[in-house]
């Protein structure tokens, strides 16, 4: 589908999904999710602490031009994560307190962006969690067309309108929408398994034995000796 658009309707995943999603942060849903899903670490929290879930609300627009990032306000609804993008590279800062001030009104949990952000110390004094490739007071004009809600890729991952964003201290995750579900029962294994796994590792286990590693350490040929032996010997 060829041009510019704006995608009004968005199917969104039920809201326990994504609670239980965000209850189960970053890591464990990377791991849940089999090791995919993870938005590039250079998309960096902004703040310290914050944890948000959300279907996102995607954006495609023309590097150094925040247009889009208006059109994409509207679409947004309670709960949801925006997340912008370029059509090539760019750290602008297109992205700052006004418009948060636009996405906090509408109920908008945070934002996840492939290029930058700015007013940083008033985005954190207002509580707008922000995950960025870049902090720029570079400025951005509002005259080149782009789409909302279309696919999107951000930091090397393939997002679509409406799935999951998860994002904390650890990075991003975009779960695909149609495996929500999945991934938040494997999710919720994970915490129960990892529960066992602290309680045995604080009580003195050691990983090495708790996962058999002695025999992996074995079977690789690493092996134990008293002192580093004498060069040559
Ligand atoms: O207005 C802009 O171009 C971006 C910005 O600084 C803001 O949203 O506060
Ligand atoms: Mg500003």
């Amino acid at each position: 589908m060829a041009g510019h658009h704006v995608v009004r309707n968005v199917k969104r995943p039920a809201p326990e999904v994504v609670q239980g999603l965000r209850d189960a942060g970053v890591a464990t849903v990377h791991e849940a999710a089999g090791r995919t899903g993870l938005v590039a670490p250079a998309v960096r929290p902004r703040q310290d602490g914050a944890v948000i879930a959300g279907p996102a609300i995607t954006v495609s627009s023309h590097p150094g031009d925040n247009l889009m990032i208006h059109a994409a306000v509207e679409m947004c609804q309670e709960g949801d994560v925006l997340v912008v993008t370029t059509t090539s590279p760019s750290t602008d800062g297109m992205f700052g307190d006004l418009l948060a001030a636009s996405l906090l009104a509408r109920g908008v949990v945070g934002l996840v962006t492939d290029a930058g952000v700015r007013d940083i110390a008033a985005l954190r004094a207002m509580g707008f969690p922000v995950w960025a490739r870049a902090v720029s007071a570079q400025g951005t004009v509002k005259a080149s067309p782009g789409s909302v809600n279309v696919p999107v890729v951000c930091g090397g991952r393939l997002v679509r309108p409406g799935d999951v964003v998860v994002a904390d201290d650890d990075g991003v995750m975009c779960v695909p929408a149609r495996s929500a579900e999945d991934v938040l029962e494997r999710s919720r294994a994970r915490i129960a398994a990892e529960e066992d796994k602290r309680a045995a590792l604080s009580s003195g286990v050691l990983g090495l034995d708790m996962y058999g590693l002695r025999e992996v350490l074995t079977r690789l040929g690493v092996t134990y000796v008293d002192d580093l032996p004498e060069e040559g010997s």
